[in-house]
């Protein structure tokens, strides 16, 4: 290459930390690369910008993503590091997901200076969260619990929650970890009761199609589980939705070359939940994530979509 590589990342302390990653792997898989010759580009996005209000009414998918995006069709970046669990399940034409690094942790994490766990938070205690998932799952356990909406990255979340402004709060434990804030953990949930987003907990790399030079350098960092857990659990998102007004969780694993799915949508109260599982051969791993969504879309009746999306409408006006 002519020039050293771009790496597109978004600015705050996680996305770096996963570029970071990137670029600290790229340098160990490859001999004569060094990392001076691997630049990250901070590239500021739309949903960055909004802080002010919910994402859900801010509307548009990939919010996080577009000027990204935009930078690797222009070519001023090889590639960008991404949390799966924010990409959209469609991606602009001339875009792929090439590379997926092996995941971290999936789970939840629940994290409160009032309790020690979830289940034993005060009556009509106050939850902070922007994900319609972890509302639903949390008041289908506690319905006496309120639920405020809580924007920002992973510290301005804990800023808030010291501020006050909610008794506890819930973050990916992948994020932690990687952040190297584990100890900020009060509980971790279990995947029974919070069933992780789709794609928890998994960094990919987004290229231009076509691109076989940076695919080919990406390749020593793919690991080919994660890859197809997180195909079928994104089928199952588009095959339902696809944005993130939605309350969705799936989690797959791949066992001797097949992968199991289980997945569920819930209503916003957590009051209503329309679960499914199944196993396919991994090759077929898009098809069970469609064809688990399609089977929750019909249970589910197009009633429940204008009620989801009435609620949702509703908790953000
Ligand atoms: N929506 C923000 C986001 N995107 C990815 C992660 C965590 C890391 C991951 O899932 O890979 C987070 C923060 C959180 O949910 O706590």
């Amino acid at each position: 290459m002519q020039h050293p590589i771009r790496i597109g990342t978004r600015g705050s302390p996680l996305a770096l930390a996963q570029a970071h990653e990137v670029r600290d792997r790229l340098v160990a898989a490859h001999a004569g690369l060094t990392a001076d010759m691997v630049e990250i580009k901070v590239i500021k996005t739309t949903g960055d910008r909004i802080l002010d209000r919910p994402l859900t009414t801010a509307g548009g998918k990939g919010l996080f993503t577009k000027e990204i995006e935009d930078a690797l069709l222009d070519g001023s970046i090889d590639l960008a590091v991404h949390s799966s669990k924010d990409m959209p399940t469609r991606l602009p034409a001339g875009l792929v997901l090439s590379t997926f690094l092996e995941r971290e942790d999936v789970r939840d994490v629940f994290i409160s200076p009032k309790a020690e766990s979830f289940m034993a938070l005060p009556e009509g205690a106050t939850l902070g969260t922007a994900s319609l998932r972890r509302r639903a799952l949390a008041l289908r356990l506690r319905p006496d619990l309120k639920v405020v909406t809580f924007r920002g990255n992973v510290q301005t979340r804990l800023s808030k929650l010291n501020g006050g402004e909610a008794d506890a709060t819930f973050l990916a434990r992948a994020g932690l970890n990687r952040l190297g804030m584990e100890a900020y953990a009060t509980e971790t949930l279990s995947l029974e009761d919070f069933m992780p987003a789709p794609a928890q907990g998994a960094v990919c790399v987004e290229i231009r199609e076509g691109d076989d030079a940076t695919r080919a350098l990406l390749a020593p960092l793919h690991h080919h589980a994660t890859a197809v857990t997180v195909t079928a659990e994104r089928a199952f998102l588009a095959a339902l939705d696809g944005s993130c007004r939605t309350p969705i969780a799936a989690y797959a694993t791949l066992k001797g070359g097949d992968v199991h799915l289980k997945a569920m949508l819930v209503s916003l109260d957590g009051t209503v939940v329309f679960a499914e599982e199944g196993v396919a051969p991994e090759a077929d791993a898009a098809a069970l994530g469609h064809r688990l969504g399609h089977a929750v879309r019909a249970k589910a009746g197009e009633a429940f979509f204008e009620e989801l999306a009435a609620g949702v409408a509703a908790l953000v006006s």
